[in-house]
């Protein structure tokens, strides 16, 4: 038996329509799109490919990502704050995103603590974090809500059920724990330091997969019937000389024991792009009642 294949690009194409929906009647009764400004310094080559789906996707709903910038790697930190401070008091942007990782010389925590809570599209802003933590309503970070979406679309329980995740990253692996961990499931990370990996995972009704090591999750680790999403974005060079893209899951032996499986690319990827927008809609909403 083989795992229902978990489908990111269709639901996100799906959700990407909605989106345009709501943002032609926003834009009709209020007079301005919401807009979203994407920041990125510097060359990093892996950054390319998501800050160009980033503007992209928001310029076919029809959010207005004319204040994104790319900044060149010298740019200094105060700059960059200089350049957060305008953005959070400009009107028309309700989207502020800091695509990471940042040139050395730049401390992400003090950017990231700059960016207006209430236009922290990526949630990871220590109020949104906070908010997170106890449950409150608030900017939820991408890529989890991203899964969180996966999973509830495609019908998986999770209270009661066990929970394990690989990775315990600000950007995935701790914001994720506490949203499944929000449904009633019972949550386990494991991470690099984890003594005995297998045995964790072997307890996984869902195992979701962060963990930046490209197919590290192998089918003997893997309890049948399990839900695995797959975080990870590995860009690997095979032995022709070849290079693809493969996840923290090696979907081909894993596919025989799950029950269903998100796979790379067309998983969890283009879902942290429709979060995003959905998050700057959702700011746009909250800025203009308040
Ligand atoms: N402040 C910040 N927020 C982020 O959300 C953030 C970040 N920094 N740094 C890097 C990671 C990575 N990330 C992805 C976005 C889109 C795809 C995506 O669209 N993937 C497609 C295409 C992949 C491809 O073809 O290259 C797919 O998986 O099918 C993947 C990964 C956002 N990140």
């Amino acid at each position: 038996m083989s795992a229902a294949i978990l489908d990111g690009k269709a639901l996100a194409a799906r959700i990407q329509a909605e989106l345009t929906c709501e943002v032609q009647s926003l834009q009709e009764r209020f007079g301005r799109p919401p807009g979203l400004s994407v920041l990125w310094v510097g060359d990093n080559p892996a950054s390319a490919a998501y800050v160009r789906n980033k503007n992209k996707s928001g310029q076919a709903v029809g959010i207005d990502v004319a204040k994104s910038q790319h900044l060149k790697a010298s740019l200094s930190e105060t700059q960059l704050l200089a350049l957060i401070d305008r953005l959070n008091a400009d009107l028309t942007v309700d989207g502020i995103l800091v695509q990471l990782p940042l040139p050395e010389h730049i401390d992400s925590g003090r950017v990231l603590n700059r960016i207006a809570p209430e236009k922290d599209v990526d949630g990871l802003h220590p109020v949104n974090l906070g908010r997170l933590v106890r449950g409150e309503p608030g900017l939820r970070s991408c890529t989890p809500a991203g899964v969180m979406r996966i999973l509830s679309e495609a019908g998986v329980p999770l209270a009661g059920k066990t929970a394990v995740v690989i990775g315990r990253s600000i950007l995935v692996g701790k914001p994720v724990a506490l949203m499944l961990l929000e449904k009633d499931a019972t949550v386990i990370t494991a991470h690099s330091r984890t003594a005995d990996l297998s045995a964790i995972t072997q307890m996984a009704d869902v195992l979701v997969v962060a963990a930046g090591r490209p197919e590290l999750v192998t089918a003997a680790m893997v309890r049948p019937g399990a839900v695995v999403i797959d975080v990870g974005i590995n860009r690997v060079t095979d032995y022709e000389g070849n290079s693809r893209l493969v996840g923290d899951v090696d979907f081909d032996s894993v596919r025989e024991v799950a029950a269903a499986i998100t796979p790379v690319p067309r998983g969890v990827g283009p879902m942290t792009v429709t979060m995003l927008l959905a998050n700057t809609v959702q700011s746009y909403k909250q800025r203009l009642i308040e």
